[in-house]
């Protein structure tokens, strides 16, 4: 495998990506990822990719592009394109992680009665990702009527998975979450909760170190202050230590609201995402459905107007979140008892869930001893 991620980047190296003192190496557990090869100082830029090596929007051949509907997402043309030219021979096709690789990790390719076991927030992007491939699968279909479902399915994962935010003048018509570019090497770069710098400037991509690293350890940048179940969702993993990973709570407040109130924290932007961990704010999603949740009549204009605790629906509130954990806990135990005895799925997969919930149940446990 090095021999063909070595050729890998001198192909880059052609196209004018510039690396410097890190190169990709295989990681137990993550893939490829990238290694300092030697002590690096932080601010030491260590990547620059140039606006010639970026493939998106621009870069999609007009043979392809032509036969799709022109409203079809960023995400969905890199995927056609990736689909279409994917060529066997070459050597990125060598080194990119395999159908079976995302099977085992990407909830959307588990089983659906797998799929019914993921925690709430993980489940609620999956049913948003579902509809966003089928989107753009309907659209891909049309164009090319003769392809396969599960080629498109496994581009259309490569390029969720490795793609960065692009900004430039002509993605300012399409929405954030798909303003993607594809970049050659740096797409090698694994995720940690804080890592390098990724800045795009006209001349293109430059990613810096953060920190000081020593020669051999690995070098990791950030997609975002993101969830384990976001990264399970989208990416296929979760990470051992992540500050910013949350618990949510739809699951048990939703289903206790009246509809008034659930109309009403729509109305308001509160609809769902309930997310609790130890810095929740008092102004988060999830006091405010608490709230709503204890008060016949919440009084939106004196909360807007700033007034905090308005006659103690805060900490009414904040009285409901012990039970509401106890609950948790039951519900925890449940979903570790269906996947033990769950037929259906890969070992892989279950195993990769079961971590996902024990996890929530350590933070869960932390949050019960929690004092609001
Ligand atoms: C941009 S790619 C990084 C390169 C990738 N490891 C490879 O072998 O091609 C993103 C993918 O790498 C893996 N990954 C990234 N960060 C990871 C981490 N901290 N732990 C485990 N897997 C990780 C996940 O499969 C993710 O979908």
């Amino acid at each position: 495998m090095q021999a063909q991620i070595d050729e890998y980047v001198n192909e880059a190296r052609e196209d004018g990506v510039q690396i410097n003192g890190v190169t990709p190496r295989v990681i137990s557990g993550r893939g490829i990822g990238m290694v300092a090869t030697r002590q690096l100082e932080k601010d030491e830029a260590i990547m620059t990719i140039p606006t010639e090596a970026i493939r998106s929007l621009h870069t999609i051949p007009h043979d392809i592009s032509m036969k799709l509907d022109p409203d079809m997402s960023i995400h969905g043309l890199l995927a056609a394109e990736v689909t279409l030219h994917n060529n066997p021979s070459h050597i990125w096709s060598q080194i990119i992680p395999t159908w079976e690789d995302f099977q085992n990790t990407v909830p959307l390719l588990w089983p659906e009665a797998l799929q019914e076991l993921l925690p709430a927030e993980a489940k609620s992007l999956l049913i948003k990702q579902k509809a966003k491939y089928e989107a753009d699968w309907e659209a891909f279909r049309t164009g090319f009527p003769k392809q396969d479902r599960q080629n498109y399915l496994y581009a259309w994962f490569l390029v969720g998975t490795r793609t960065f935010f692009f900004d430039s003048p002509e993605m300012t018509l399409y929405p954030l979450h798909d303003r993607l570019s594809l970049l050659p090497v740096a797409d090698l770069f694994n995720h940690s909760a804080t890592g390098c710098e990724v800045s795009f400037q006209d001349e293109g991509y430059t990613i810096t170190t953060d920190r000081h690293y020593d020669a051999g350890e690995e070098i990791f940048t950030s997609y975002g202050d993101h969830t384990n179940d976001f990264l399970l969702a989208e990416y296929g993993f979760v990470l051992e230590h992540n500050p910013w990973d949350k618990i949510c709570l739809d699951d048990l407040i939703i289903p206790k609201l009246s509809a008034t109130q659930i109309s009403t924290l729509k109305e308001k932007g509160y609809s769902g995402e309930y997310l609790l961990h130890h810095g929740s704010k008092k102004n988060d999603a999830i006091f405010i459905a608490l709230r709503v949740l204890c008060s016949d009549i919440f009084n939106w204009q004196k909360f807007e107007d700033g007034d905090e605790d308005m006659g103690s629906s805060l900490a009414e509130g904040i009285a409901l979140l012990p039970e509401l954990l106890n609950e948790y806990r039951d519900r925890i135990a449940e979903a570790k008892t269906k996947i033990r005895k769950l037929s259906d799925g890969k070992e892989a997969q279950k195993s990769l869930l079961w971590k996902r919930w024990e996890q929530i149940e350590t933070i869960v446990e932390g949050l019960v001893e929690t004092q609001w």
